[in-house]
């Protein structure tokens, strides 16, 4: 059902320092900074030649990426993104074996423009999974 790894998502304290870090010392393709209000973040993203990295940094009072700076304050990897063709019949099928979809359960637009949905990190070995429709 999945498809390929569209991005892998690191929570940071300081945007401008991991943005520098990826293209200054890592030499990376680095965009620039987006604000996604409906999720609660400002991303950036990083441009490899076989996937993308997502920096997340908090925007808003209650963004969900606060309590997992709070618990790792240096930041970490916050999630990996797999592409899906279809993400409600994805969504239906996780469902039926009993994985929980994270808020409303229905679809938001990510940062791609595209559909998206998160997995809880409890049903997913420890890792939060986001489904993006391409
Ligand atoms: C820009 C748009 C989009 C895109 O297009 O790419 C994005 O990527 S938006 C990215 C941000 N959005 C989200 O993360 C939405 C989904 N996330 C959530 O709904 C919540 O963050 C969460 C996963 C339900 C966690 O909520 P929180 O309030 O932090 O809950 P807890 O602190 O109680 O955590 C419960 C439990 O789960 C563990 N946990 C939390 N986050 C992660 C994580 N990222 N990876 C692994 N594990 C995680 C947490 O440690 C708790 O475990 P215990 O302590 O053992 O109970
Ligand atoms: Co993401």
């Amino acid at each position: 059902m999945i498809g390929r790894l569209n991005h892998v998502a690191i929570a940071v304290p300081d945007l401008d320092a991991a943005a520098a870090l990826y293209r200054d010392t890592l030499g990376a393709k680095v965009g620039p900074p987006q604000d996604e209000p409906d999720h609660g973040v400002t991303v950036i993203f990083i441009t490899l030649p076989n996937t993308k990295i997502e920096l997340l940094y908090p925007l808003g009072d209650n963004s969900p990426i606060g309590s997992f700076l709070e618990k790792n304050p240096a930041g970490g990897i916050h999630h990996i993104c797999y592409e899906v063709e279809n993400i409600l019949e994805a969504r239906d099928k996780l469902k039926a074996d009993g994985a929980r979809v994270l808020g409303t359960g229905e679809p938001k637009i990510g940062a791609h423009g595209k559909p998206v949905l998160f997995l809880h990190p409890k049903d997913f070995s420890g890792t939060l999974v986001e489904l993006e429709q391409v």
